[in-house]
């Protein structure tokens, strides 16, 4: 059953990052809450995945705070899960599709222990969920790219996250499992949010609820409706030569010349 009452999870709060004291992102302020499911798209190099490093504290930001509100987390539960983006695995790597999944409950503390057998049941479920156990004791190796990414999803998953977030998840997706990605991202957006990077606007504009769009800063976020003049000024006009539910954009998409 969806919930009906929406709680703040995380905050960001004038955040700036980059690389290097390069700074890539800037002055971002976002705030996620837990019935959100939202897309974060951009133009190639505009810092989709700068934002995402930043917010799962991969990367350090230069300015600005990251505050989680969240319930205090448990063994089982943790705040996020994390998909990021995958370019290139090493399939001939020696291990099973099962301990790929059981490899997200692994943390410094536990890492000789043995993983309990409930862990290996809420694993096997997941991979039940979406359509992958039959290859739980198969080598990663013997797996389309389509497969194994429903397999990463998993990994993301094991510890009931109270936010999913995905960087690029149709990447080795063909068009069938995408589809279904998003139909299976859909019932999980009823137990969690979810923040998506992804390039495919025609078609997650159909499922998410909010668009972000980040071009160095955050243009946009939520489904808005000003004038057609302001939405042709947009980066992201792409948006409107497809099949989006998302009608306009607010003024401030400016091409990056005018802001940088
Ligand atoms: N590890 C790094 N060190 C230095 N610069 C980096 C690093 N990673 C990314 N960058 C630079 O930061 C900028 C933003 O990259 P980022 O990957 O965040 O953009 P993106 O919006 O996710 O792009 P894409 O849509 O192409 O995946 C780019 O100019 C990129 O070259």
């Amino acid at each position: 059953m969806e919930k009906t009452t929406s709680n703040l999870i995380l905050e960001l709060k004038d955040i700036s990052a980059g690389y290097d004291n390069k700074t890539i992102i800037e002055n971002i302020n976002l705030k996620v809450y837990d019935h959100d499911f939202t897309a974060v798209i951009g133009p190639n190099g505009g810092g989709k995945t700068t934002l995402i490093k930043t917010i799962v504290g991969l990367i350090t930001p230069l300015k600005g705070s990251i505050e989680w509100h969240t319930e205090e987390t448990t063994k089982s539960k943790k705040i996020f899960g994390y998909l990021p983006q995958i370019n290139h695995i090493d399939r001939s790597f020696p291990i099973s599709v099962l301990d790929v999944v059981l490899s997200g409950k692994i943390t410094t503390k536990n890492i000789f222990q043995r993983l309990r057998k409930e862990n290996r049941e809420k694993a096997m479920s997941l991979l039940k969920e979406m359509g992958v156990d039959r290859f739980a004791k198969r080598s990663i190796g013997e797996l389309s790219g389509g497969q194994l990414q429903r397999v990463f999803l998993c990994r993301s998953l094991i510890n009931d996250p109270q936010l999913l977030i995905l960087d690029e998840p149709n990447t080795y997706v063909d068009t069938i499992f995408e589809h279904e990605l998003y139909e299976k991202l859909n019932i999980l957006n009823q137990r969690m949010a979810i923040l998506m990077v992804s390039h495919d606007i025609g078609t997650v504009t159909r499922f998410v609820k909010k668009v972000a769009c980040v071009n160095r800063t955050l243009h946009f976020h939520g489904i808005e409706t000003p004038s057609n003049e302001k939405e042709k000024r947009c980066p992201a006009s792409f948006l409107y030569h497809t099949n989006s539910q998302i009608k306009e954009l607010k003024d401030h998409f400016k091409p990056l010349n005018d802001h940088d």
